[in-house]
């Protein structure tokens, strides 16, 4: 590229960053104003949340631009384990809550912190430093720490907790790890059986990621309990689930279906349902799942909504979604997070077992990640040039997630275009995609 294209481009990128900073400024001033304070997770503006994705993206590509290749190279290839492993540390030591005892401002000596942790002053001090670089600790004064927005988002949240603890455990790390071998091999690259993907060579097993988190492990008494993964895997999921539900509630017309039955397939012990029967007062629910997951959302639902049981507004049923769906004609058939688990070709079976239940009212809403490219689609809003069409580094999230997808189940995030072609080979059509201010988008299907 030559000087003047790199002055052009940087010069945008600048315009960008001023533009989409005005946008976020005036939001913030407007919050202010209403009085109330703003966090993370609630729903942004369409203006605020594509300023959001503006300001990430051009960020990076800034930093691409003017940065040496070299360095930029080196820096992300140290950069995701040892960012990972010092988040898992963070949490596992418990630093948030304990800072979480002292004022923001005074912040906790290192030697306080390493006499409550049990961890070396010296070197927690520089797993410490590196989080204060990346944003997500404050270093007040020296030797001082203290939690700041991102740190304090963790502060006795134990969904928070649990994915940046499920993310550090060995098993995910140990799974990214053999994906490069995978993926040479000539016996394996192709594979697409959820029972040959990197995990099973990672963990030396045949079973499947599900199975292998439900079998019991012995203890060192010689005790079985069950794995403990499946529960910070369970309370990931919640948190990961709380920061689309409220886009997934909001970006999507719910109330206009009036009286209508919603059936969650594979819909784990029904946090989405809950969210939605409280919300929707006339909708009605059937949650389906395997039959340990039943058996824990029928405890959740009688602890949690136990109204919403007594109406009758709900039901939990054993069912496999690989088998004929049993609940006929119902408006709604929902499925989140469980395409992207899957190969093409079992997608395509989980759903021609709905196609088959459905009628001309009948819709599939497929809540997943829905992939752009940098080239774009047809299907998504594109980005301000020179951003790349899927605004860049705002969906690097995205990509990651697609590739955790492939290393532990063979499965995949898709693009607009490979979701309508699994429609098409299940009978169905694409009729539109609802982005949602999430990660998450809603994929409409309807009989073709
Ligand atoms: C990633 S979780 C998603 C759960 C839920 N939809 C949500 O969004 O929280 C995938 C779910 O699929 C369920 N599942 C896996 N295989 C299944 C099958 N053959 N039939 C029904 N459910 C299945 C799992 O038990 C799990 O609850």
């Amino acid at each position: 590229m030559s000087a003047s294209e790199k002055a052009r481009q940087l010069r945008s990128l600048v315009r960008l960053l001023t533009d989409a900073s005005e946008i976020v400024i005036r939001e913030w001033e407007a919050e202010e104003r209403r009085g109330r304070l703003k966090h993370g997770n609630t729903i942004p503006s369409r203006e605020l949340y594509d300023a959001r994705r503006v300001i990430h993206g051009a960020c990076d590509m800034c930093a691409d631009l003017v940065q040496d290749p070299l360095s930029r190279l080196e820096e992300m290839s140290h950069g995701a384990l040892t960012l990972m492993e010092s988040l898992y540390l963070l949490v596992a030591a418990g630093i948030p809550d304990i800072l979480a005892e002292v004022a923001p401002g005074e912040g906790m000596s290192i030697c306080e912190l390493s006499h409550r942790t049990n961890i070396n002053c010296q070197k927690l001090a520089r797993v410490l430093r590196l989080l204060c670089t990346k944003h997500v600790l404050s270093e007040v004064r020296n030797d001082h720490f203290a939690n700041n927005r991102t740190s304090q988002y963790l502060v006795h949240n134990e969904p928070a907790q649990s994915l940046l603890l499920m993310n550090g455990f060995g098993v995910y790390t140990k799974t990214m790890d053999r994906l490069p071998s995978v993926l040479m091999d000539p016996a394996k690259t192709h594979a697409t059986a959820p029972n040959q993907a990197a995990f099973q060579e990672a963990l030396g097993t045949d079973l499947t990621f599900w199975e292998w988190c439900e079998q019991d492990v012995r203890q060192p008494d010689g005790t079985l309990q069950p794995n403990s993964l499946l529960k910070t895997f369970t309370s990931a999921m919640m948190a990961t689930g709380k920061l689309v539900s409220s886009s997934i509630i909001s970006d999507y017309p719910w109330a206009a279906l009036g009286p209508a039955k919603v059936v969650d397939v594979g819909g784990g012990v029904g946090s989405m349902c809950m969210e939605l029967a409280a919300k929707f007062p006339q909708l009605q629910f059937v949650v389906e799942d395997r039959k340990p997951v039943i058996e824990q959302g029928r405890n959740v639902w009688a602890s949690e909504m136990p109204q919403v049981v007594q109406d009758g507004r709900i039901i939990l049923r054993v069912h496999d979604f690989f088998h004929e769906q049993p609940i006929k004609g119902a408006e709604v058939y929902f499925l989140r997070y469980i395409l992207h688990d899957w190969s093409d070709d079992a997608c395509v079976t989980i759903l021609t077992r709905l196609r088959d239940a459905m009628t001309a009212s009948s819709r599939i809403l497929v809540a997943d990640m829905v992939m752009n490219t940098t080239v774009g689609s047809s299907f998504l809003k594109t980005a301000p040039p020179p951003l790349p069409a899927n605004y860049g580094s705002a969906s690097i999230f995205k990509n990651m997630q697609d590739l955790a997808m492939l290393a532990l189940f063979n499965g995949t995030e898709r693009t607009p275009e490979q979701l309508s072609a699994l429609a098409a080979r299940a009978g169905l059509k694409v009729v539109k995609i609802w982005e949602c201010r999430s990660l998450v988008s809603i994929t409409e299907m309807r009989l073709s």
